[in-house]
């Protein structure tokens, strides 16, 4: 008989997810059995999979295992690895108290881009301290057909080129990755965001993410784009000593992004779980190849 292996589809602002809880990292996912599970054909569909593992059982991981007892193993559609995922690691926080791990209040989740500290309110949403936010020095342009617009390289743990746009639709379908250069700014690739003001300390805007395609929603992306507008706004928290907020609205819902005056970035948001079955494991090494 066939292996069955618990899974749990998730969003977050329609960023959505395939979880797969694999507390002692006995499952073996690589990039051909992700993608399969992303399919939204022929498989479950999502832009990721979280695979969660116990960090002290993932060799990424283990070395944060003494500060954050549960690691978040993010893959992107394709089945690429990526550094970080922002609406991942609220959806990460919210299936560990679906699960009876946590309950609500404060924790830590290790990730690739090192501890994220999380808390989970009474009314679901949930804060993610994403860290600081750097800003590589040089020029970068963002082309579609026609349009090229200079980009803001900004670094969540994972890469990002934000450009402002007149209007969202010059983004055009982003059915293959926007052109971004110098190719050398970006040598793991990179998730391009395209924004519109829509009020005073409110953006909107649209992403292609590496490895995922067009999204309706990119935390680290989000949080890029509200650093970004502070600094084209000349509203830099380290300087003005007060914090900023941004209120980022995706196609798949809504972020509030705070940056302190330390560098620290907060994002608050909600996270769903939709579904929970059993994968066949017949399907899956043979869909893996
Ligand atoms: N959707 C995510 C970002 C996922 C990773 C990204 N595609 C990359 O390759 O860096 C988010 O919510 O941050």
């Amino acid at each position: 008989m066939s292996t069955r292996i618990a899974f749990l589809k998730g969003h977050g602002t329609e960023n959505d997810f395939v979880i797969v809880p694999d507390p002692e990292n006995a499952l073996v996912l690589g990039p051909a059995a992700v993608a399969a599970l992303c399919d939204r054909r022929a498989g479950i569909g999502g832009d990721g999979v979280l695979h969660v593992v116990r960090s002290a059982a993932h060799p990424e991981a283990a070395s944060m295992a003494a500060e954050a007892e549960w690691f978040m193993d993010y893959r992107n559609g394709d089945g690429s690895v990526a550094e970080m995922c922002g609406n991942g690691v609220r959806v990460f926080a919210h299936y560990l108290q679906h699960a009876g791990h946590v309950g609500e209040g404060d924790l830590a989740i290790a990730t690739r881009a090192g501890v994220k500290t999380v808390h989970i309110a009474k009314d679901g949403d949930i804060t993610v301290g994403m860290g600081r936010a750097r800003l590589p020095e040089g020029e970068v342009t963002v082309s579609v057909g026609e349009h090229s617009w200079p980009a803001r390289n900004v670094n969540m743990g994972n890469p990002h080129a934000v450009a402002f746009v007149d209007d969202l639709a010059h983004a055009g379908d982003l059915y293959t990755a926007p052109p971004v250069g110098p190719a050398a700014a970006y040598p793991d690739g990179v998730n391009v965001e395209f924004v519109v003001d829509r009020g005073p300390r409110h953006v909107a805007m649209r992403v292609h993410e590496r490895g995922s395609g067009e999204t309706r929603s990119c935390g680290t992306g989000a949080c890029a784009v509200a650093v970004a507008a502070a600094r084209r706004d000349g509203a830099d928290p380290a300087v003005t000593g007060t914090p900023v907020t941004y209120t980022v609205d995706l196609p798949g819902g809504r972020l509030v992004i705070s940056e302190r005056p330390d560098g620290e970035i907060e994002m608050t948001g909600p996270a769903v779980i939709v579904a929970e079955g059993e994968i066949d494991g017949n399907w899956l090494e043979n869909a893996a190849g």
